[in-house]
């Protein structure tokens, strides 16, 4: 059974590239983690694939067993992943892969899931600015606000947190970095 692997990184350093790149080239070999929810299902939504469909008792009462790597709530309705979720990807024989936050790598830090943890750096917080406002999806605002994050992100990682870094300045070269490192075992 493979390992899942975390890949972490600043907002805007290009995870959502690479991890595209990723899945277009290999469109079999990896599995998502199912998410519960207390929000109810749209049309043509299917328990257990596209979201475990729970009560907010349910929830609750799994938030209480320690059943999740994170949870959170949104407009009224709680969202969160749970350690089961992750474990039943690789028992189906694919890799799961996590796109988490640092919080989310310290949650599953704590978790019997024997990760690996990939972390995406940018060549530089300068270049970080030029891609998020290139990407022109940021207030001036939620950009402060990222590049507040990116530098906390990158504290972490300076600690070891993780198994490998992967500078994303020429994104062919990260690519190959990062397939190296997901394909190692
Ligand atoms: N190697 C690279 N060189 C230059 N630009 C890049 C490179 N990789 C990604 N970008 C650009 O940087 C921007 C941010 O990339 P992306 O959206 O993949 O980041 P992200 O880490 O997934 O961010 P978020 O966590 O906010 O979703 C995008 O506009 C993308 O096209």
């Amino acid at each position: 059974m493979s390992r899942p692997i975390v890949v972490s990184g600043p907002s805007g350093t290009g995870k959502s590239t690479i991890l595209k790149k990723l899945f277009d080239e290999f469109p079999n070999a990896f599995g998502f983690s199912v998410s519960s929810t207390t929000r109810k299902p749209r049309e043509g939504e299917v328990n257990g694939v596209h979201y475990n469909f729970v009560t907010v008792e349910q929830f609750q009462q799994m938030i209480k067993d320690g059943k999740f790597i994170e949870w959170a709530q949104f407009s009224g309705n709680y969202y969160g992943t749970t350690v089961a979720s992750v474990k039943e990807v690789s028992r189906a024989g694919k890799r799961c892969i996590l796109d988490i936050d640092m919080q989310g790598v310290k949650a599953v830090k704590k978790t019997d899931l024997n990760a690996r943890f990939v972390f995406v750096a940018p060549p530089s917080v300068e270049s970080l600015r030029d891609r998020l406002t290139g990407r022109g999806t940021e207030t001036p605002e939620s950009l402060e606000k990222r590049l507040d994050a990116a530098t906390a992100e990158l504290e972490y990682a300076e600690t070891g947190a993780h198994d490998k870094i992967v500078v994303n300045d020429v994104l062919e070269d990260a690519y190959q970095n990062l397939k190296d490192f997901v394909f190692e075992e």
